[in-house]
């Protein structure tokens, strides 16, 4: 008989955890965590307790703080670390890993200074795996407590994502696949940055409609980019586009929303991303996003706005006002 596939997750934050525990219901499954503190506390306690409380992991996930005993195990290797992190992390695992071992990232934000999204800089530290991601709207503490979500696996080659998909579905976590890596990609990227101004939009208490207009038109914007990149304009009315929009602009546990609502506050960047204690990815995301719009001269009047609020040129009640300075044009002129 066959063995089980092994899955490895790099990255003991929530979402690594979290989907570390979700595989390890299916299959062997070990959580590289940097910190052998965590390692040892999900071994013997089964609980992460710095990111996610008291919630109880599955007795058949392992943990370890040792990059080559992640690196020999992998059958599917999982990358759960924020975007400043995927090349540090993956360095050691250059010609560790097996060739064929696919790769899957979990991270939704930019590589600062490289513009590249998690699954080049996985392409480039790691060259000749298939790489892919999963990406939905997935808040992770809420799939941690066992509640029902769906998610997409999105890798070029379908037979790749269908051999993946019942590695971290269940009966409460729906597993669907799409090809369109790119569109799915930048949907969980892009949306980050308009969960910043839903959260402001929270905070400054500017009212429902004022909210619908910032998702529906932040999904236009972000649309609009991913076509001009080469994404299929479908993708963002799915899962990892609106879907995950949705969850993140309207979750009060999102940290990106959260992180608006604090800037709102009258917090700077720093105190609102020290009081949050978790990896915001709209923060640097924005800035890098603007410089890749206007390299493709798309318009992204809202990710402009929270790209000025970021980088502290701008207040949360002045970005606001400058969105009402922008000339509405055609609506369904997305292109
Ligand atoms: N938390 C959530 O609900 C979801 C998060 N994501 C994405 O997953 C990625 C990871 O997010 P979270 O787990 O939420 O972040 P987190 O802030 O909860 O944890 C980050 C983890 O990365 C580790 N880390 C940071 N730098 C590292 C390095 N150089 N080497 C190794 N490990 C390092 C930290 O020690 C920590 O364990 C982000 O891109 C986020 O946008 C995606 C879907 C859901
Ligand atoms: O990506 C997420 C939900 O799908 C998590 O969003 P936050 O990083 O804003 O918490």
């Amino acid at each position: 008989m066959a063995r089980p596939v092994r899955v490895v997750v790099l990255g003991s934050g929530s979402w690594g955890t979290t989907v570390a525990g979700l595989a390890a219901q299916n299959t062997p499954t070990l959580l590289w965590s940097r910190n052998k503190e965590i390692a040892d506390e999900i071994n013997i306690d089964r609980r992460n307790h710095r990111y996610l409380g008291d919630r109880r992991l599955p007795e058949t996930l392992r943990a370890t703080a040792d990059i080559n005993e992640a690196a020999h195990e992998a059958d599917v290797l999982v990358v759960g670390v924020p975007s400043y992190a995927v090349r540090a992390a993956l360095e050691p695992l250059a010609h560790e890993l097996r060739a064929w071992v696919p790769i899957v990232s979990l991270t939704k934000g930019l590589e600062p200074g490289t513009r590249l999204r998690p699954t080049q800089v996985i392409s480039a530290c790691l060259p000749g795996h298939p790489v892919g991601l999963l990406s939905g709207p997935n808040i992770a503490s809420e799939i941690a407590d066992g509640k029902a979500a769906a998610s997409v696996i999105a890798m070029q080659d379908d037979s790749v994502g269908t051999a993946l998909q019942p590695l971290f579905a269940s009966k409460l976590f729906r597993v669907y696949r799409n090809t369109d890596v790119l569109g799915c990609e930048l949907g969980g990227i892009l949306k980050n940055i308009v969960a910043i101004a839903a959260g402001m939009a929270e905070g400054l208490r500017v009212g429902d409609n004022t909210r619908a207009m910032v998702l529906s038109r932040g999904l236009a914007e972000m649309t609009r980019l991913g076509e001009a990149m080469g994404a299929h304009a479908r993708t963002f009315a799915g899962l990892t586009g609106m879907g995950d929009l949705i969850a993140t602009c309207t979750s009060p546990a999102s940290r990106n929303r959260r992180l608006g609502e604090a800037l709102a506050r009258g917090l700077s960047v720093d105190e609102a991303v020290a009081e949050l204690g978790q990896v915001a990815e709209g923060v640097r995301t924005a800035p890098t996003v603007m410089e890749l719009a206007r390299e493709v001269g798309v318009e992204m009047p809202i990710a402009a706005e929270v790209a000025a609020v970021v980088g502290g040129h701008r207040s949360p009640a002045d970005a606001y006002r400058g969105l009402r300075r922008v000339t509405p044009g055609d609506e369904e002129d997305v292109v």
